[in-house]
């Protein structure tokens, strides 16, 4: 397996006594922001703007910056933006700012692989990615866990980048569970395939299409929501928990029989073939591309596809049975 790094593995004094800028307060910012900050680290957070990010910093107890102030103030930066937007703000904000010895931090590696940022050679340039939504970053940490890392050197000016991205996960909460090293180029292929075909677009396609399989068949829209959708997070807590072999223990054997055939047919090798086309898009930088473009053009693409799920019958039934299933949900 590859080397795990835990708590006893990293220590905060490469960092102590440096201070942190925090770049954007959204899903990450607002997390790594607070867990730092309670680790006992000294924080800033950085800001284009006042408005919604602004005032729920302050909110938090924090003293928001524009977001040049934060970079002159700071000796590690975090950008903790939207992807595509971190390089203009890198060219207009930070790159102007930068002192020797600075250190460069992302949480996804886009920028830095697919070059659409270049750092000086003066400064350190690292990743620590959390395995997981920043919502939940902050929620496992406040309840004393927390969710596994990735870290990562691109740049090694000072010598001691992978020693601070420890240092990092560590006031994360990360190495309470577990952090592996990785390279900038390996965890955005990886995250991207995944997140493109598996957790956030094969997921959700799955779900609606058996969703809509049945409405279609003449099935009540509340059946084939739980079935299809509401369902999905007890087999999928059962898989986080035991694995494979545990959820299959779980289920009857009916299931566990009809699922192996069918679910073989349905999700067959040309569908795997798919997959690996989707992969060379990403490693060539091709979908990086098409992504900069769609960007460029204002997110026409995203924005309709959004539209289309908040309108679809899924999500209109779902308003109404997520409201039935979280009255059962124990509160802990
Ligand atoms: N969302 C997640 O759970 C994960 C995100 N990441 C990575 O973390 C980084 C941050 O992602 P998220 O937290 O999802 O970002 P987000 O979309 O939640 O970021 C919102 C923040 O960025 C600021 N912002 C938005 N547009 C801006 C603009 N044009 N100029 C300057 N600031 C702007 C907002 O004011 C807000 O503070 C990305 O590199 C992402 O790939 C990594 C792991 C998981
Ligand atoms: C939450 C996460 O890890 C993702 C899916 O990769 C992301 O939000 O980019
Ligand atoms: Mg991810
Ligand atoms: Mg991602």
């Amino acid at each position: 397996m590859a080397k795990l790094y835990t708590d006893k593995d990293a220590s905060l004094d490469p960092i102590k006594d440096k201070t942190i800028a925090v770049l954007g307060y959204g899903s990450q910012g607002h997390a790594w922001a607070q867990n730092l900050r309670d680790s006992g680290l000294k924080v800033v957070v950085g800001l284009e703007r006042e408005g919604k990010s602004w005032e729920q910093a302050k909110k938090d107890g924090f003293s928001p910056m524009h977001t040049e102030d934060a970079v002159k103030n700071s000796d590690i930066i975090i950008f903790l933006i939207p992807d595509m937007v971190q390089r203009t703000v890198y060219l207009e904000r930070v790159k102007p700012n930068l002192r020797s010895g600075n250190d460069l931090v992302f949480a996804h590696g886009f920028n830095i692989h697919y070059r659409l940022i270049e750092p000086p050679k003066d400064v350190d340039v690292y990743m620590i990615a959390p395995k997981g939504p920043g919502p939940i970053v902050r929620e496992y940490f406040v309840k004393g866990g927390g969710v596994p890392a990735l870290v990562a050197v691109h740049q090694n000016y000072s010598g001691k980048a992978l020693e601070k991205a420890l240092a990092i996960a560590k006031a994360l909460g990360a190495t309470r569970a577990g952090v592996i090293e990785t390279t900038f180029k390996e965890e955005t292929e990886t995250d991207l395939f995944g997140e493109q075909v598996d957790l956030v677009g094969g997921i959700t396609q799955l779900m609606r299409s058996a969703f809509q399989v049945l409405v279609e068949a003449g099935y009540q829209p509340e059946i084939a929501y739980y079935e299809t959708i509401n369902e999905m997070k007890m087999i999928v807590d059962l898989i986080y928990e035991k694995g494979f072999s545990g959820m299959f223990k779980a289920v009857s054997d009916t299931a566990k029989y009809g699922g192996l055939t069918s679910g073989k047919y349905v999700i067959d090798e040309s569908v795997k073939k798919r997959m690996k086309e989707v992969l060379e898009k990403i490693k060539s930088g091709e979908f990086a591309n098409q992504w900069v473009e769609e960007y460029g053009k204002g997110v026409p693409t995203l924005k309709q596809g959004v539209q289309e799920l908040e309108n679809s019958l899924e999500e209109k039934v779902g308003r109404e049975v997520r409201e039935i299933s979280l009255r059962g949900k124990p509160k802990s």
